[in-house]
């Protein structure tokens, strides 16, 4: 096995950077996600990984050895990608053996060592079925397969469970981060989907414009977003906006907002405050905000969206529309039109610079 190490790699095409001195360091055997919207750079960045394309600078290791001069085939990584290519007139057992047969492994071998990966993505009994007789799921679970039994030192996953409806995608979530951890391979893993990132990965880069914006465990940085971006791309954010006092901002209607983490920001510059919509307490102001709320303001509600477990209320105050996410525990509901308290307390408020 072997971690992966990026350093200030860039890679342009013509004019545009779709990488731009990108340095990430991809933990031994870690389940690591590369988020970001369309166009940032994370396929590119995964191809470099992968020798398929070649950084203009910077240096790319594995297991501590350069590779910049390695060819793909001599990378020893095994990958799947969305539109997992399986080669249709070949068995599923012949399309996992494809591998170690162009290796020149024996025979005895292959047959054991695809046995082993049929069983590991619990697939053992069809191998003699044709890629057409399976199901998309299982067609993933193969293309797995094929990408594990080489026994690669890296994997590199390319929005793999892309292709499949909600329900069959959660369940391989739960099957591919069980195998991952089963043969601890390090596992870098490509996605859009910002819930499948928090629940997958032990950490967690997010990239916009091909700069790495922030990178970490996957709680650090929900918790602890630097930029607007990060806060709004990973989950859902309340953003306020004014000017920096000690330990929080000003908005332009004089309210304070305090903030007990984040950056440190010199009095007077503009920077924000984030807040993530389930930290805040929704009331209708008849009882007291929660204690430790030092955080307060007034609303009405313009909307309630029922989502089953919870509620989501729009909120609006000063030409700002707040979102409050509340569990559905039974208690009374609030109306459309009705004024209302928000509190939350500093704990829950990250301070941003502008
Ligand atoms: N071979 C290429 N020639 C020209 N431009 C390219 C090439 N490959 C990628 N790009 C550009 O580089 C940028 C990054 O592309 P990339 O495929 O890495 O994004 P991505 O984050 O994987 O996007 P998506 O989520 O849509 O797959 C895009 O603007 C893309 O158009």
């Amino acid at each position: 096995m072997a971690g992966v190490q990026v350093a200030n790699v860039s890679r342009s095409f013509g004019a545009h950077k779709a990488l731009d001195d990108v340095s990430i360091d991809f933990p031994d055997g870690g389940f690591y996600a590369l988020l970001g919207p369309s166009g940032s750079g994370k396929t590119t960045l995964l191809r470099q990984i992968a020798g398929f394309d070649f950084p203009d600078s910077g240096r790319i290791a594995i297991g501590g050895e350069s590779v910049e001069r390695v060819p793909v085939e001599k990378r020893r990584i095994g990958m799947v990608f969305q539109n997992y290519a399986l080669f249709p007139n070949m068995s599923v057992a012949d399309n996992i053996a494809f591998g170690l047969s162009v290796r020149g492994e024996p025979r005895a071998t292959i047959t054991a060592e695809v046995q082993r990966a049929l069983d590991l993505v619990q697939l053992g009994k069809l191998g003699g079925r044709r890629p057409h007789q399976l199901s998309g799921g299982q067609r993933q679970r193969v293309a797995l397969a094929r990408a594990i039994v080489t026994k690669p030192r890296v994997l590199l996953l390319d929005e793999p469970l892309g292709a499949l409806d909600k329900a069959l995608r959660v369940d391989m979530q739960i099957e591919l981060k069980r195998i991952q951890r089963e043969i601890g391979i390090t596992t870098i893993f490509v996605t859009h989907d910002q819930e499948e990132a928090l629940t997958m990965s032990d950490r967690i880069g997010i990239l916009r414009d091909g700069r790495l914006v922030q990178e970490g465990p996957p709680e650090e940085i929900y918790d602890r977003p630097q930029s607007e971006f990060a806060a709004t791309f990973l989950g859902d954010a309340n953003i306020f906006r004014g000017d920096a006092i000690g330990g929080g901002i000003k908005l332009p209607d004089g309210t304070t907002i305090s903030a007990s983490s984040g950056a440190s920001v010199p009095a007077g510059a503009k920077a924000s405050c984030a807040v993530r919509p389930e930290r805040i307490q929704i009331s209708t102001g008849a009882g007291k905000p929660g204690s430790g709320n030092a955080n307060m303001l007034k609303g009405q509600v313009s909307k309630r969206i029922f989502a089953g477990n919870n509620s989501t209320y729009f909120v609006d105050r000063e030409g700002q529309t707040l979102k409050v996410v509340v569990q559905n525990t039974g208690a009374e509901r609030l109306s459309e039109g009705q004024p209302v308290v928000l509190s939350w307390s500093p704990e829950s408020t990250v301070l941003i610079a502008a």
